[in-house]
């Protein structure tokens, strides 16, 4: 059963923590597997004359949301309610807090939110949109509001608390997994942490990539981080030891800032030919002191492709294997690549090789995405059946390529 969480974060004003651990779940946006789950994590300020929630849970969520909101306050006494982000993994539950609100709060979100909130809900009443930069005095309290499109929708936006120097920053600082703790005291809780954020970054953002950097970038300019004092996202741990850490963590992912010696090898292999390619590559590998991450698909298993694009950001390199089937690419490799193109698109080191039996299309048709893609193509090898002395050569010719690369 999903546990849920009220922890009170602040006393003057009064903000709260309403978080619910979605144990539930199987595959967020009913794409990705996260067998580790993922929390939503709501807000409640109390202030002089003023009582704002900051966003919602999930739709199946809803009746747990109200019970656990009305613990703090009673639902219709909430004069505001803060939209950062229409998708309903934040505002399925609105329309039940709504209800109970007896539709009095005034809705405050982007122009784009206020669209979206009647496309998906009918809510149209009562909601004002704000402008990029805009304040409202709220109680005893000045709210700032900053436009982040598409981190993660158009719709986006982040509440600076300004007399408080408090971030809410919905998906910007989220990560997936259902951390022990609700912040980052722990440095251990935050460790093991950290690569689900990786991971949520990439499925779930990484298509908008650059406008993670470029917008954590406008925050930064905003002279609000230096000194901030809580950052706190819709999912996962908050950020209240070491605040800066969660946007620079955001800023290193979105533009791809690599592990030292870290080679990412993604290949399916069906009866073996292709993994003898790739064991070759992965001893040059090795022999060179790089230090290879494997994810195969054969008939005894099938990572999850979303475990696989949360390797590519710290990766300096790629190397990927596929057979040719049926005059294409292997299906699972196919579509492993798509999502890394559309997902994980980073200027890297790719090596490609291709194993077929008659004719030859895997390598080819890999190369060509590659090429159109902002990865680095360094070269294709392409072997028939099992590798020769002289395939061998090759690949371990475009290990040694490749690593020129990387300037070593
Ligand atoms: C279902 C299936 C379809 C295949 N289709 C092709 C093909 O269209 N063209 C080709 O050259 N080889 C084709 N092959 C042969 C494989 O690409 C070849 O045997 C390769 O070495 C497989 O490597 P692996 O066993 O590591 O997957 C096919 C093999 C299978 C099992």
């Amino acid at each position: 059963m999903p546990k849920v969480w009220v922890e009170k974060l602040l006393d003057e004003p009064e903000l709260y923590l309403l978080r619910i651990d979605d144990d539930q779940i199987k595959y967020f946006e009913a794409t990705w597997d996260i067998p580790e789950g993922i929390t939503y994590n709501a807000y409640l300020m109390k202030t002089e004359g003023a009582v704002v929630l900051f966003d919602a849970w999930k739709k199946d969520y809803a009746y747990q949301f109200l019970e656990t909101l009305s613990r703090i306050v009673d639902p219709k006494e909430i004069t505001h309610i803060i939209v950062h982000h229409t998708e309903p993994d934040h505002s399925g539950a609105l329309p039940k807090v709504l209800e109970a609100n007896g539709y009095n709060a005034k809705i405050i979100g982007t122009a784009f939110a206020k669209r979206l909130l009647e496309a998906f809900y009918g809510i149209k009443e009562n909601v004002h949109a704000v402008e990029d930069g805009e304040e409202l005095k709220i109680g005893s309290r000045t709210l700032r509001f900053i436009s982040v499109p598409w981190l993660h929708w158009p719709d986006t936006m982040i509440t600076y608390l300004v007399e408080d120097k408090v971030i809410l920053s919905c998906d910007a600082g989220g990560g997936y997994s259902i951390p022990e703790a609700i912040d980052d005291t722990n440095e251990e809780v935050v460790e093991r942490y950290l690569p689900y954020v990786t991971k949520y970054i990439v499925t779930v953002i990484g298509h908008y990539h650059k406008y993670i950097v470029q917008n954590i970038e406008k925050i930064k300019n905003l002279g609000i981080v230096d000194d901030v004092r809580m950052i706190l996202p819709g999912h996962g741990l908050i950020w209240r030891k070491n605040p800066q850490k969660i946007f620079e963590y955001y800023a290193n992912v979105g533009s791809g800032i690599p592990k030292k010696g870290k080679i990412l090898v993604i290949y399916d292999s069906m009866y073996g030919f292709v993994e003898r390619s790739v064991r070759i590559a992965i001893d040059e590998l090795q022999k060179l002191g790089f230090e290879p991450v494997v994810y195969k698909f054969t008939d005894k298993e099938a990572p999850a492709v979303s475990d696989i694009l949360g390797e590519v950001p710290d990766s300096e390199a790629l190397i990927i294997g596929a057979s040719t089937y049926e005059a294409n690419v292997h299906p699972r490799i196919r579509y492993t690549l798509y999502e890394l193109l559309d997902k994980a698109n980073y200027e890297k080191p790719v090596l490609i090789l291709g194993t077929f039996g008659w004719a030859g299309v895997a390598g080819r048709e890999i190369e060509t995405l590659i090429k159109r893609s902002r990865f680095d193509h360094v070269d294709t090898v392409e072997v028939r059946g099992r590798p020769t002395d002289e395939d061998e050569a090759k690949i371990r010719e475009g290990i040694r390529e490749l690593v020129k690369r990387l300037g070593r």
